[in-house]
């Protein structure tokens, strides 16, 4: 098998030969440039399979060859070297697509780790044929993206912050992202953190040593150990006690963390994902959630919308749930009538896709056994009575029609209400602007 190729960018000729020597030891195959016109002249010219850069080179700097990679026709994982501390422009370049970060003075056996982690990357579009074990389902343009965006950020080691409502499948995206990336022969450690006791947060995380505290009956190891080598997923993020925060963002930024009791620090090799259904940003204002580990987990921000503003996601929803529900396949799964699925794809799911499970689970134990009606579905008495007086009728049109024609219809009305105020109409939709803003473009109403 040929042995792997690795681009070195650095100006320094004694870390260049530190880095060759390592990759070397490590049967890479290495080629060095001095600057950004030579690192680009040679990623040209090579099909490398890893490129390592310093941040600040002579004629330029590591995010122009960053943002350079990502227009090759085989991108390549690009990690950069930044001066110790400097987290910001980690971050930036992670934003920006590069997949982690090593600072200097380079911990040679971190460096070990992320070219290993880079090279399992790069194996011949492994990780696209890697076959998913979940699926993210939805038809809807968002969805599609969504999922686009997951096979991208599975190839980079970015901490991505997912954010959404409740039931949305936040989980989900984090499982995917996990499940498609070189991490998935390790854990995937999901972990909420509002179901921990306060005084036990510590050792849960990070573990502890026998005898630490009382009740420390034997080594323990924490969520961090857990996840080695694979991901460590934070649900309900918003709910870290502050002094947990400020030990998180040291095991993030050093990525090492000391066990309770112990004296020495251990090193830590996970990617983080959180998510939380509170507005991140506003605890960030009023002082409850830490501004600097708000910025070093939301490197990268991945927003699942409420299904109430993808209606068109629910019919294939709906098949998956009953076939996953009644172990049928799908030839043989209970059907809904025509004006039960109209009434969900009217209904506005605080409980998003887990309510829709719930109704479901519901309805099967209800129905008469032929299809499954509105009255099986319980909904809510307000959001049965809009479904029934606008029952669909294919004989007008098809199903993606007729929804147009409501959305079309409660769209105008709420602008209508509100003197055209996008701002206010949203509020009453139940919307955000942005979705407002993306529908209207959609019905092509944009003005
Ligand atoms: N697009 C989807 N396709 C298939 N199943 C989905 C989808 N979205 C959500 N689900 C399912 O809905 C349920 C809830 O999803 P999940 O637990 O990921 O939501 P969440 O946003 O993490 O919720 P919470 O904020 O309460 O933790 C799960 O059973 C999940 O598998």
């Amino acid at each position: 098998m040929n042995k792997p190729l690795a681009l070195i960018v650095d100006d320094e000729p004694d870390i260049r030969e530190l880095l060759e020597i390592t990759l070397n030891r490590m049967a890479i195959q290495t080629c060095s440039a001095e600057n950004v016109a030579g690192a680009k002249a040679l990623l040209r010219q090579k099909p490398f399979d890893l490129c390592l850069t310093d941040m600040k080179l002579p004629d330029g700097n590591g995010l122009e060859l960053v943002d350079f990679i990502q227009t090759l026709p085989d991108s390549i994982p690009v990690a950069v070297i930044t001066a110790h501390g400097n987290m910001e422009s980690a971050i930036l370049a992670m934003k920006k697509g590069a997949f982690d970060f090593v600072s200097k003075p380079v911990d040679l056996s971190a460096l070990r780790l992320l070219v290993n982690n880079a090279l399992k990357l790069s194996e011949a579009g492994s990780v696209k044929a890697r076959q998913p074990r979940d699926s993210l389902l939805g038809e809807s343009v968002i969805m599609q993206e969504i999922r686009a965006k997951i096979d991208k950020l599975a190839r980079s080691q970015a901490p991505v912050y997912i954010s959404g409502e409740s039931g949305s499948g936040k989980e989900l995206v984090a499982r995917l992202i996990h499940q498609r990336s070189s991490r998935s022969d390790h854990a995937f450690v999901a972990i909420n953190c509002g179901a921990i006791p306060h005084e036990l947060m510590e050792s849960e995380f990070f573990g502890h040593k026998k005898g630490s505290f009382t009740g420390a009956v034997s080594d323990k190891k924490g969520f961090f150990q857990a996840a080695e080598g694979g991901t460590l997923f934070l649900d309900e993020v918003a709910d870290l006690p502050l002094p947990l925060q400020v030990k998180l963002l040291r095991a993030i930024q050093e990525k090492k963390i000391r066990p309770v009791g112990e004296q020495q620090e251990i090193p830590v090799d996970i990617r983080l994902l959180s998510a939380t259904h509170k507005n991140l940003g506003d605890m960030v204002k009023d002082g409850s959630f830490r501004q600097d580990l708000y910025y070093r987990i939301n490197v990268i921000d991945l927003h699942v919308p409420p299904l109430r503003e993808r209606p068109g996601d629910i019919p294939v929803l709906v098949d998956h749930i009953l076939v996953k529900l009644t172990d049928a396949d799908s030839q043989h799964r209970p059907v809904l009538s025509a004006s039960a699925l109209a009434a969900l794809q009217r209904y506005h799911f605080p409980g998003n896709v887990r309510e829709l499970e719930n109704i479901l689970e519901r309805a099967l134990a209800l129905y008469d056994g032929s299809s499954i009606e509105i009255d099986d579905l319980n909904l809510p008495a307000d959001s049965r009575k809009v479904a029934k007086s606008q029952d669909f009728d294919p004989s007008l049109g098809s199903l993606a029609e007729h929804l147009e024609k409501i959305e079309r219809k409660a769209v105008t009305q709420a602008l209508e209400d509100n003197n055209w105020d996008k701002t206010a109409a949203a509020e009453q939709l139940g919307l955000s602007l942005r979705s407002l803003c993306y529908r209207l473009k959609q019905l092509d109403m944009d003005y």
